[in-house]
C-alpha cells in the first residue's frame, strides 16, 4: 500500500538531510508505527507521503501511484490526522465535518455519527473555537475518517488525551485495521506503538535503524529476566535472574529448589529500552 525507497529530504537543499536514505513498505491492513524523538524526521517523511512537501529524491508509491505524479482521486482514499489541529474555528464541530466532506468525490461518513464515536456529540453544535485542545484533537481525528480512507495517516493520535478517551481512539484505530485500512502512525509514544502497531520503524537523525514487529524486536534485542521474591530466615529477599545467562539460570533453579518462593514474574524489556539500545537515543 505504501512503498518508500531511498527517500532523502533537505530543507536547505544541501547535504544536511532531515531524512536520509529512508526505505520501508507498509502492507494493506497493517498498522505501521514510525517512532522517533522530536526532530527525528517523522513529520518530514509523513509530509512527503501526503504530498505536503515535494519529493526531492527517492521513490514513494501510495496505493501503487507514484507520489511525484499523483492524481486527485488518490486523495479521495487518504485520511490525515495531524497533531496540530487545523480547523475552522467559527464553524461548529459538525459544520467542520460537513464542510470537509464536500471535498471528496467518494461516499462519506455521517458527521454526527463520527462525532459520537469520539465522544463529541454534546459539543457538535458548539463553535470549534471554544473547544479544548483534546476536543480539537478528537475533531481532527474524526474528520480524518470522513472519506472512509483506505490509507490513514495519524500523527500522535492519543497525545494529551485522558486514558479513557485514548483507549476509545485506540479502539477505533484497531477496528479500522480489521476492516482493511492501512495505517501509518507517527509517534514518540512507545506505549501506543507496543499496544497497537503490527510493525515499527525506529528513526533518529533522519535515518531508520530498525524495522520489525515489537515482539521480534524484544526477542532479538531484549534480555529477559525472572524477578523472584522469596523468604530467607523470615526476611523477604528480591532478586532478578537473567534467562539468558547460564550461571544465573542455575542460581534461579537452586533458589526455587531451596527457598520459599513468594512471587515470581518474567520481565521483558520494554520497547523504549530496546529503542535506546538500538539507537543510543532517548525518545524525548
Ligand atoms: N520547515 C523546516 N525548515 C527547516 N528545517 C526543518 C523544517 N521542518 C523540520 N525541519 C528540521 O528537520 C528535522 C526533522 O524534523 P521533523 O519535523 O521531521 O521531525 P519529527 O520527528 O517530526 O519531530 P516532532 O516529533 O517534534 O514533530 C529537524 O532537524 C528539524 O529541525
Amino acid at each position: 500500500m505504501i512503498t518508500v525507497k531511498n527517500l532523502y529530504h533537505s530543507y536547505t537543499k544541501d547535504e544536511h538531510y532531515a531524512v536520509k536514505d529512508v526505505s520501508f513498505e507498509v502492507n494493506q491492513g497493517e498498522i505501521f508505527g514510525f517512532l522517533g524523538p522530536s526532530g527525528a524526521g517523522k513529520s518530514t517523511t509523513q509530509n512527503i507521503l501526503i504530498g505536503l512537501l515535494s519529493l526531492q529524491r527517492g521513490t514513494v508509491l501510495i496505493d501503487g501511484q507514484n507520489i511525484g505524479n499523483k492524481s486527485k482521486t488518490l486523495f479521495n482514499h487518504i485520511g490525515v490526522s495531524f497533531e496540530r489541529p487545523n480547523i475552522y474555528k467559527k464553524l461548529s464541530g459538525v459544520e467542520n465535518l460537513q464542510f470537509h466532506s464536500e471535498m471528496y468525490d467518494v461516499p462519506t461518513e455521517d458527521p454526527m455519527g463520527l462525532l459520537k464515536r469520539v465522544g463529541l456529540e454534546d459539543a457538535a453544535h458548539q463553535k470549534a473555537g471554544g473547544y479544548s485542545k483534546g476536543m480539537l484533537q478528537r475533531l481532527v481525528f474524526a474528520r480524518s475518517m470522513i472519506n472512509q480512507p483506505k490509507i490513514w495517516f495519524l500523527d500522535e493520535p492519543t497525545s494529551g488525551l485522558d486514558p479513557n478517551t485514548a483507549s476509545t481512539i485506540k479502539g477505533i484505530i484497531k477496528e479500522k485495521k480489521e476492516q482493511g485500512t492501512t495505517i501509518f502512525l507517527t509517534t514518540h509514544n512507545m506505549h501506543i506503538a507496543e499496544e497497537i502497531c503490527d510493525r515499527v520503524a525506529f528513526i533518529t537523525n533522519g535515518e531508520i535503524s530498525a524495522i520489525d514487529s515489537p515482539r521480534n524486536l524484544k526477542l532479538i534485542y531484549g534480555e529477559r529476566f525472572v524477578k523472584v521474591e522469596y523468604l530467607k530466615e523470615e526476611i523477604l529477599k528480591k532478586r532478578s535472574y537473567s534467562l539468558t545467562d547460564e550461571k544465573e539460570r542455575q542460581q534461579l533453579k537452586e533458589i526455587i529448589a531451596s527457598q520459599h518462593i513468594e512471587t515470581m514474574h518474567t520481565q521483558e524489556a520494554t520497547l523504549e529500552e530496546i529503542f535506546i539500545k538500538i539507537t543510543g537515543k532517548e525518545l524525548k
